[in-house]
């Protein structure tokens, strides 16, 4: 198919800050569809929460056209993906609809962690690996050291790799030669069976859920009935166009394409990503191999705050789940916290988007209980159940063993940090499986970790280890046995749940008592003592008092001048409204992150 040889379906991978959105601006510029007056920094990172944190988190795609040397117009379908570890699974999906990619690597760090989580997952998709090298306009750049890490540590030629500095626009020319020589063209049969890869989906306000597909076979037209293999549902095309960007309606879209979809789909969760498309009445016998549907690692529970109400918090999850398939919540209700959600996500990050979300956009405020994993527990019955809710956990007399899910991590870092990121996992329970030289200055150590050990704050652990140079990458394996234990919280005696985590045996007491001494530091005094108890089953492990107190707070001010004592006054009322009751005891909110910060105290 001739039309074919002028189209190159690629995205561009990279470790995180290596330059992938900047550089994306500069071939968006460079094929000159868009003017640069238009130009937003970082033009495909449209959310700004997203580029407040400087990661891309919703894939966006671009059509650019490309006047080659050759004399010839080029089709680039630029396919972003996410950069971060969370969302791996839209990564791999995104680089299905490729044929190549663009590895950026930054030339005064070489490769990292997530240069070669991207890396594995472009080859499982068989993809032809551009590499170029970013920064060269940094005196610390060291292209030539880099190079030399690409061929030893993924084995690709890296000789000819474009030196390029996405931030001063130098090289991008030579880069975009190399897209049109080095990327193979798609090779689809425009005469066969429709079947198009769903990689990305959008709720829009007009046009009801957006897919983004990439077609491989046949041609998808408006008003054709297109069939979702995964769901077996059928939906009439409205609308096909492509990213030009923005939304540019076409006549058809067929083999090689990338473009989206609109059918009046109500919901962004009937369009999963990783969904193949055919006809309803000439469908495709075989599916696209690589779907999966999307399993949620971590969960949490999510309460309105004090005066917040269930209705408005319960809208505002429903609209951000229209955009998002990889969130999920349902109702829940905590004997401490009344009614709320319980809700699924990919990861921590995931996590806290959501909840910034929640706050900045929805002007909401809500509690999180502590985030929890999936735990497997067997009962003695043989049965199975898949508990991600501490409060959950059946009767431990009921109870065979659990299991928790590990991860594989890959941690590189400079080889003087060994022995203290050694340290850090082995703290974490984690079981080294080897070692490899990058270089003979960094090193990438591989360790099986239990997830609940890495999703509070490894991360940030490493970093602060490794003074900002180590990096990480991890992947699910397996459920493995355990001793877990439950950890229940009581305020002047009574439970309350939503404190409850699961722990490892062996840490349950250290736990037990930093939750304790952490619980007193925040609760402020009341009229009465205040009894804080860590406990195992019936077992109190560990204990602390908030003792009662006598004066009243304006008392310190006798005499004084009355504005001070509203003040006073006023900010005491202040601190109530970001209180929690539980029975008669009344806990700050800013308790049930605290308690997550364990880590500070290690
Ligand atoms: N000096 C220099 N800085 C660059 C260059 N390219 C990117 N940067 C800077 O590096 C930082 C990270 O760049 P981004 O483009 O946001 O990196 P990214 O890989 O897209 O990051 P994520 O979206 O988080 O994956 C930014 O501060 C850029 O300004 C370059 O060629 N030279």
């Amino acid at each position: 198919m001739d039309y074919q040889k002028y189209i190159r379906n690629f995205s561009i991978i990279a470790h995180i800050d290596h330059g992938k959105s900047t550089l994306a601006d500069r071939i968006i510029e460079n094929t000159g569809l868009v003017a640069h007056r238009d130009m937003k920094e970082q033009f495909l990172d449209n959310m700004d929460l997203e580029r407040e944190r400087g990661i891309t988190i919703k894939l966006q795609t671009t059509r650019l056209v490309y006047k080659a040397k050759d004399g010839n117009e080029y089709v680039f379908n630029l396919i972003d993906t996410p950069g971060h570890v969370d969302f791996t699974y839209e990564v791999s999906r995104s680089l299905a609809a490729c044929e190549g990619a663009v590895l950026v690597v930054d030339a005064t760090q070489g490769v990292e962690a997530q240069t070669m989580g991207n890396v594995y997952l472009a080859l499982d998709e068989d993809l032809e690996i551009l590499p170029c090298l970013n920064k060269i306009d940094l005196a610390s750049a060291r292209p030539e050291e880099a190079k030399k890490e690409i061929e030893d540590m993924i084995g690709i030629d890296a000789e000819d790799a474009p030196l390029v500095s996405a931030k001063e626009g130098i090289g991008i020319d030579n880069l975009l030669e190399q897209i049109v020589q080095k990327i193979p063209a798609p090779s689809g049969d425009e005469n066969g069976k429709l079947k198009a890869l769903i990689f990305d989906s959008v709720y829009d306000n007009y046009k009801g859920v957006v897919i983004f597909v990439r077609i491989f076979d046949g041609v998808v037209r408006v008003g054709d009935m297109i069939r979702l293999m995964s769901t077996n549902k059928k939906y009439e095309v409205t609308e096909v166009g492509v990213m030009a960007p923005g939304h540019v309606p076409a006549k058809w879209l067929r083999a090689g394409d990338v473009g989206y979809i609109c059918a009046s789909i109500k919901q962004v969760k009937d369009a999963r990503v990783g969904d193949t498309v055919t006809l309803d009445d000439d469908p495709t016998e075989e599916a696209l191999p690589g779907y999966k549907q999307i399993q949620s690692m971590v969960y949490c529970g999510i309460y309105p705050a004090e005066g917040e109400k269930y209705e408005p918090v319960k809208d505002a999850l429903e609209k951000l789940q229209v955009n998002d398939a990889a969130f999920l919540f349902e109702p829940e209700t905590s004997t401490a916290l009344g009614f709320g959600f319980r809700c699924g996500f990919l990861g921590l990050l995931h996590m806290e988007i959501i909840v910034e979300r929640l706050e900045r956009e929805f002007n909401l405020s809500v509690v999180t209980t502590s985030p929890s994993v999936v735990y497997k527990v067997v009962m003695t019955d043989g049965s199975v159940r898949m508990i991600q809710n501490p409060t959950n956990l059946p009767d431990p007399s009921e109870i065979d063993h659990i299991e928790e899910p590990i991860v594989k991590a890959d941690i590189m870092i400079p080889k003087e940090y060994v022995g203290a990121i050694m340290e850090l996992c082995q703290q974490r329970r984690g079981k080294m499986l080897g070692m490899d030289y990058i270089t003979t200055e960094r090193v990438d150590i591989h360790y099986e970790l239990p997830l609940n050990e890495v999703i509070y704050d490894f991360f940030d652990a490493l970093k602060s280890k490794t003074r900002g140079y180590g990096s990480l990458d991890y992947e699910f394996i397996r459920y493995e046995r355990s001793q877990l234990v439950k950890l229940d919280v009581l305020l002047n005696k009574e439970l309350v749940d939503a404190f409850s985590m699961i722990v490892h045996e062996s840490e349950a007491y250290q736990r037990g008592r930093f939750v304790c001494e952490k619980l007193k530091e925040i609760i402020p005094m009341h009229q009465f003592e205040v009894p804080i108890q860590a406990a195992v089953g019936q077992k109190v492990i560990a204990r602390e008092t908030v003792k009662a107190y006598r004066k009243d707070v304006i008392a310190k001010c006798y005499g004084g001048d009355i504005s001070r004592k509203k003040k006073l006054l006023e900010k005491q009322k202040e601190g109530k409204k970001r209180m929690r009751q539980f029975g008669k005891v009344e806990v700050p909110q800013e308790a049930f992150t605290a308690v997550l910060k364990y880590d500070d105290n290690k």
